[in-house]
């Protein structure tokens, strides 16, 4: 069992604190994802669970069993880094060898003329090419095995750090922005690749990034941090639907979630540009809010086609992306603010020009405090169901 615990973890750089408070669970067998913008800790919080940096205070156990005291090759884990780390004078196959090398056989049975004369080494050599060669099979590398480094491709060097990793069959894998030297499309390629070894493998991972598309596409489980704690912890799908705070909202989902700057009305209901939307929070009358509505949740579309539940905003187009099936549509609005529409293609997004309502659906809105904190709404029927539910523009229904 590799479950990972880890327990009011702490690390300060002499005075400076980057983590604090870190309390994490990780399952066995599960992918988790570290998520947040540079500098929040996710590096220094996957090296000390690797035993690469120390801890200032806090524990970290694997299976049950505290590992704090442990030297990182001690703690049956296997790190695969952003640089690949690989040893430029030694071949593919050397380098996939080395860990079990480096187990298997003493210094001296390592040194060059000595190594010759060893009948020990003799021995254990063929077992170690035989793992060798089982694990570049499973990456398809095994034609790669004698060629150096430097003439590899970037996600070949990833499969061979890779292989490096997986030669160790370790508890646990821990990974720091595997994925960021490769090119785009290349990076999506591997990150399906990932994703089905950790399926095949069903060990447990600890991955490192700041790109929220790797982390939704491939995690069990998404920790997103900021400034050296952890801000929400939740599969994708709670990250993307319930975001806790403004941070997470806007670090999740591409393009960015809209942000739109709303007051809530005396009778409770949030006013949004001088329209009223069928939304009542608990916040006192006047409270300035901030509504998040996801670019998917938007849609140009003429007023005879917002329905009931729907509310809308005048909305003039600036420019058009088109990305093939869909498009991003970039809009001015009131405030003055700007508000992106991700559509799928078709007759209705070659029509969009000019002027046009927005529409949305309000139980797609988001509602933060000006701390930035979520707020739930009061239930639809504590509101006035009287009312009618689409947004009201001053003076008259849309
Ligand atoms: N050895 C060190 N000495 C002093 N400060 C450090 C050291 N290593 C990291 N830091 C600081 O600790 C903070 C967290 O760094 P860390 O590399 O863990 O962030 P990160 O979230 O992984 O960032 P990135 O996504 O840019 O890699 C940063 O402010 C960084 O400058």
């Amino acid at each position: 069992m590799a479950r990972v615990e880890l327990r009011a973890l702490a690390k300060s750089f002499g005075a400076v604190p980057v983590l604090s408070g870190i309390d994490l669970d990780i399952a066995d067998g599960e992918f988790l994802t570290l998520i947040g913008p540079s500098g929040c800790g996710k590096s220094t919080l996957i090296r000390m669970i690797a035993g690469l940096e120390p801890q200032t205070s806090g524990s970290i156990s694997i299976g049950g069993v505290s590992i704090d005291h442990l030297r990182p090759h001690e703690r049956r884990v296997a790190m695969v880094f952003q640089s690949y780390a690989l040893y430029p004078h030694m071949s593919v196959f050397s380098n996939i060898a080395l860990p079990l090398t480096m187990q298997r056989l003493s210094l001296w049975e390592r040194l060059p003329l000595i190594k010759l004369l060893s009948s020990r080494r003799r021995r254990v050599m063929p077992e170690i090419a035989r793992e060798v060669r089982a694990i570049a099979e499973q990456l398809q590398i095994e034609h790669l095995l004698d060629r150096r480094p430097a003439r590899l491709s970037g996600g070949q060097r990833q499969r061979v750090a890779l292989g490096r990793a997986m030669v160790r069959h370790p508890d646990v894998f821990l990974m720091d922005e595997p994925l960021s030297n490769l090119d785009a499309k290349l990076r999506v390629h591997m990150r399906t690749e990932l994703a089905e070894l950790h399926q095949r493998l069903k060990t447990t991972f600890i991955y490192v990034t700041h790109d929220q598309v790797e982390a939704m596409t491939m995690s069990d489980r998404v920790a997103m941090m900021d400034a050296g704690r952890i801000l929400q912890l939740g599969t994708p799908t709670e990250l993307y639907e319930r975001p806790i705070n403004i941070k997470v909202a806007s670090f999740i989902g591409s393009p960015a979630i809209n942000l739109l700057k709303a007051k809530v009305g005396h009778d409770g209901y949030i006013e949004l540009m001088d329209r009223r939307l069928t939304l009542q929070t608990p916040l006192e009358p006047g409270a300035d809010v901030t509504l998040g509505i996801r670019p998917e949740a938007m849609f140009p579309a003429s007023s005879e086609e917002i329905r009931t539940g729907r509310a809308s905003l005048p909305a003039s187009l600036r420019r058009k992306e088109n990305l093939g099936s869909e498009f991003i549509l970039h809009f001015d609005v009131a405030g003055p603010a700007s508000v992106v529409a991700r559509v799928p293609a078709g007759p209705v997004v070659q029509a969009v020009n000019g002027s046009v309502e927005l529409s949305f659906d309000v139980a797609a809105c988001h509602i933060f405090n000006e701390q930035g904190e979520r707020i739930e709404p009061n239930p639809l029927d504590s509101c006035e169901l009287s009312r009618p539910r689409t947004l009201v523009a001053s003076g008259g229904g849309v």
